[in-house]
């Protein structure tokens, strides 16, 4: 008896032991790494090899430019040096980015986790405070944020070592409302059903949770069919409350508030001044709002109440004329004030939109951060990324959205270095790393300020002061602030906007002033002192966003996503200056600098895309005439960049449809988003015109949910979830990005019909025609084929979502026109 207790003692000491968290090459490469590092290898030599070509071609010329000088022609021979030139600094660009690139694709890598095992050795989990980021209720519906709110207080972590902060920059009444409604359902339905049940439900995000497939026959299967239908009468009055006050509030905004500042005056507040409400709806405002600050439930050090987690509403002051940062503005809020009130550790942040889909997400989050030798935490880990994953993508993904390459290898490939960067959702921080630490100084000792007080650094609270000093470790201090009033005044205090004047925050402290991508200037802060970071994408996803759901929401969130990265790229954070950012490896500076340089590629790509018009129209080649062997040298660098990307998404597991997808709307973000960015950047920098903006991409709360797997244990391909299509690309939009694409389309339809006319007018010319030239004109025209469908439906004066608006065409005709002009005056 005694030996088989100790026997089975044994076993589960076995089945413990060993580490959390693992380190592999990337599961899909594992049997293909060779055959990947060949194709890079050899596209290299071809890269080289063309631009040798291309050397060689402009220093002694090319046989037909030698022709035209024994002709006595030399003077034409000008313009196709210029295009040569012009070419091959292009190519040159192109070569250096993709030499980049093979630093991320060497070494692509995957993590696998054991929370099971964290589980069974750890005594006691840290504590984790959550962020939920939201600004706008008309374009991030209340029911959305709430959804990811529910899915957060039912998340599988401790409840009394949890804390969720909800940070609303639009100051809105409708979201704190929500708010108060989602506890009180949280309480009475959803977290008790999930407690009660916790094995069997997943998502923990009610919405998602009823709509999934295979959930309800769960509920038969465990038992739980009865109240499985109570719960969901119970979930769908509370939606149907939070849609009708949402429409309403749509309709008629100001009556809306007055009637929530009512239902508002009944329910009791922290900070006891109930006419805070009536003065909040009649001077309501988006960008101009005092700040306000609710504990709704738990007041974290007397939260002995184990069963529910803290939740706290908050919404910092804005003025109009105040820089008030964005969202990196309201995380430093967030920081703050949850400084005061629980002062975690550890802080997961989630966009409003970005529910919990695997309850387990911390758990495998904390295997990172906890060394298994001796279950301290890991000491030069700053923060553990997960992947942006998206609800009720189209079927082939025809927006990109998904962005599965840039997760499959950019991501995993940065793993492989010093670490993925901060992608602003579903990221764990350890606090410390936020407050401008480094892993490689003493306790309280701040990497660039020596010297400094904490107070120079962090602003004169006492309070705050108090709680950093706990997290840089530099003394305990165990006496937070108890009386609820006091604390209330001091977290208004943090969330002034004066507040972070004279101090570091946004330069040193918290997230990162400067750029819109502010995620990823912080996380290569974070990474310039020396922390390494953790990607981790298990299936299923474990955060579940909304993508942008039209083309022109697309393409508007990479153009800003390419100005932040270009605020980044010439700033004095820029990781071209190896003096900033010291704690960076080389391999990881290069990689930042191709992430941010890769923006940048817009500019020769989008000439690259009017050089072979060019090249007609000015009659001189750019490209080696078919007959001529040398044509093979450009030949068989396209084909091997093809064969090379293929392969790649096929190992990564990306489908042919989707591949083309992402390829097609990649390069339609570099001449649109990314051509308007580096505009707009240009007018920044040199006029000092403009002054960058943040568009929040607008969250379809009518997004329909696919039908997802649950199961931790089954393979991706097993269970492909059935995803609705889409038609295809829409084009109706009278946005500027959408005017250089269409320049593209145009030109080149003027370049193919000047080389028909040339090749009718000399027939028995062949070998002189300008084929090569051609065919990159169709198949840029077929890489924009959303474009150029749009273009021929609109001079069949059709109307439709297809079809490109008037507007457009005229403003890229008349560029085009100048274009022509130029090229035919200059020959
Ligand atoms: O003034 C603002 C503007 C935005 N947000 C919040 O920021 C988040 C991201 O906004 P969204 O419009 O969804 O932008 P995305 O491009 O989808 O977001 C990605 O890219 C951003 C950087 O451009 C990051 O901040 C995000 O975390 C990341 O998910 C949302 O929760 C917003 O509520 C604010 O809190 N205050
Ligand atoms: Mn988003």
């Amino acid at each position: 008896m005694v030996e088989a207790e100790a026997a089975a003692g044994v076993t589960a000491a076995q089945e413990a032991a060993g580490p959390l968290s693992e380190y592999v090459i990337a599961s899909r490469l594992r049997k293909n790494r060779a055959t990947h590092r060949a194709l890079l290898l050899l596209r290299a030599a071809l890269f080289f090899l063309f631009l040798a070509y291309r050397v060689q071609s402009l220093l002694y010329g090319t046989p037909s430019c030698s022709r035209a000088i024994d002709n006595g022609e030399l003077e034409s021979c000008r313009f196709h040096g210029e295009l040569g030139v012009v070419a091959l600094a292009c190519e040159a660009w192109f070569c250096v980015i993709f030499m980049l690139s093979m630093v991320i694709k060497w070494s692509i890598v995957e993590r696998v986790t054991y929370p099971d095992k964290l589980l069974k050795r750890i005594k006691e989990l840290p504590n984790i405070d959550v962020f939920v980021t939201t600004a706008d209720p008309s374009k991030e519906p209340p029911l959305i944020t709430m959804n990811t709110v529910l899915s957060v207080l039912t998340i599988d972590y401790p409840m009394n070592k949890l804390a969720c902060y909800v940070s609303d920059d639009g100051g809105s009444l409708l979201t704190l409302w929500s708010l108060k409604e989602t506890i009180a359902f949280a309480k009475s339905s959803w977290h008790p059903f999930c407690t009660k049940f916790s094995s069997h439900i997943e998502p923990r995000a009610p919405r998602a949770y009823f709509s999934r497939n295979g959930n309800v026959e769960k509920a038969m299967k465990y038992g739980f069919l009865h109240e499985w239908h109570t719960i969901k009468k119970q979930y769908e009055a509370f939606e149907a409350k939070i849609r009708s006050m949402t429409v309403a509030y749509s309709k008629a905004r100001d009556e809306t508030l007055e009637r929530l500042s009512n239902e508002l005056q009944g329910s009791s507040i922290s900070n006891g001044d109930q006419t805070i409400y009536k003065s909040w709806a009649s001077n309501y405002n988006t960008s101009n709002h005092a700040s306000h600050c609710e504990i709704l439930s738990g007041m974290p050090q007397h939260n002995l109440d184990e069963e529910f987690p803290c939740l706290v509403y908050l919404s910092r002051e804005k003025l109009p004329k105040k820089k008030h940062h964005f969202k990196a503005g309201a995380m430093n809020s967030l920081l703050r004030v949850s400084g005061i009130v629980s002062n975690a550790p550890f802080i997961l942040n989630l966009d409003c939109d970005m529910y919990v889909n695997g309850s387990k997400a911390l758990l495998h989050a904390m295997c990172f951060f906890v060394e298994s030798k001796d279950m301290e935490v890991n000491d030069k880990l700053g923060f553990v990324q997960f992947p942006q994953s998206f609800e009720g993508l189209d079927k082939d993904d025809i927006y990109g959205t998904s962005m599965a390459s840039t997760m499959e290898v950019w991501l995993k490939g940065m793993d492989g270095a010093q670490g993925p960067p901060y992608c602003g959702t579903g990221c764990v921080h350890k606090r410390e790393a936020l407050y401008g630490k480094s892993p490689n100084t003493n306790p309280c000792q701040l990497s660039s300020s020596h010297g400094q007080k904490l107070v120079d650094m962090f602003g004169s609270s006492t309070s705050f002061i108090l709680s950093v000093e706990d997290i840089l470790s530099c003394s305990k201090h165990s006496t937070p602030l108890v009386d609820e009033k006091a604390l209330m005044r001091e977290c208004k205090l943090l969330m002034d906007s004066s507040f972070e004047d004279k101090t570091s925050w946004g330069k040193e402290v918290g997230l990162i002033y400067g750029s819109v991508t502010e995620d990823l200037l912080t996380g290569m802060k974070i990474h310039g002192r020396g922390w390494k970071s953790v990607f981790y994408m298990p299936y299923p996803p474990q955060f579940l966003g909304c993508a942008p759901s039209t083309g022109e929401d697309a393409l508007t969130t990479r153009k800003r996503w390419s100005m932040g990265m270009l605020e980044i790229l010439f700033s004095k954070n820029t990781p071209l200056l190896t003096k900033c950012l010291r704690g960076l490896s080389h391999a990881q500076r290069l990689i930042y600098i191709y992430v941010y340089g890769f923006t940048l590629t817009c500019l020769p790509i989008f000439t690259y895309s009017l050089l072979p018009g060019f090249s007609i129209l000015g009659g001189y080649p750019i490209f080696p005439k078919v007959v001529e062997p040398k044509i093979l040298m450009p030949m068989s660098l396209i084909m091997c960049m093809y064969m090379s990307n293929i392969y790649e998404s096929k190992v990564v597991g990306v489908g042919m449809k989707q591949w083309w997808n992402s390829e097609r709307m990649e390069y339609i973000v570099a001449i649109s988003s990314s051509i308007l960015a580096s505009y707009e950047m240009l007018k920044k920098k040199v006029l000092r015109l403009s002054e960058t903006t943040f568009t929040i991409t607008p969250k379809d709360q009518n997004v329909k949910y696919i039908a997802q797997s649950n199961d931790y244990d089954v393979d991706k391909n097993d269970k492909e979830p059935a995803k609705v299509s889409q038609e295809s690309f829409r084009v109706n939009s009278t946005l500027p990005i959408f005017i250089p694409p269409t320049v593209v389309v145009i030109f080149n339809i003027v370049a193919l019909m000047v080389a028909f006319v040339h090749i009718i007018r000399s027939p028995r010319m062949i070998t002189y025609w300008p084929l090569a030239e051609v065919a990159c004109c169709m198949w840029i025209l077929f890489m924009l084929q959303p474009f150029t469908k749009g273009f021929f439906l609109w001079a069949r004066d059709q109307s439709g979502p297809n079809v490109l608006p008037t507007s457009i065409v005229l403003h890229a005709s008349l560029l085009v026109g100048i274009l022509t002009f130029f090229t035919l005056y200059t020959n």
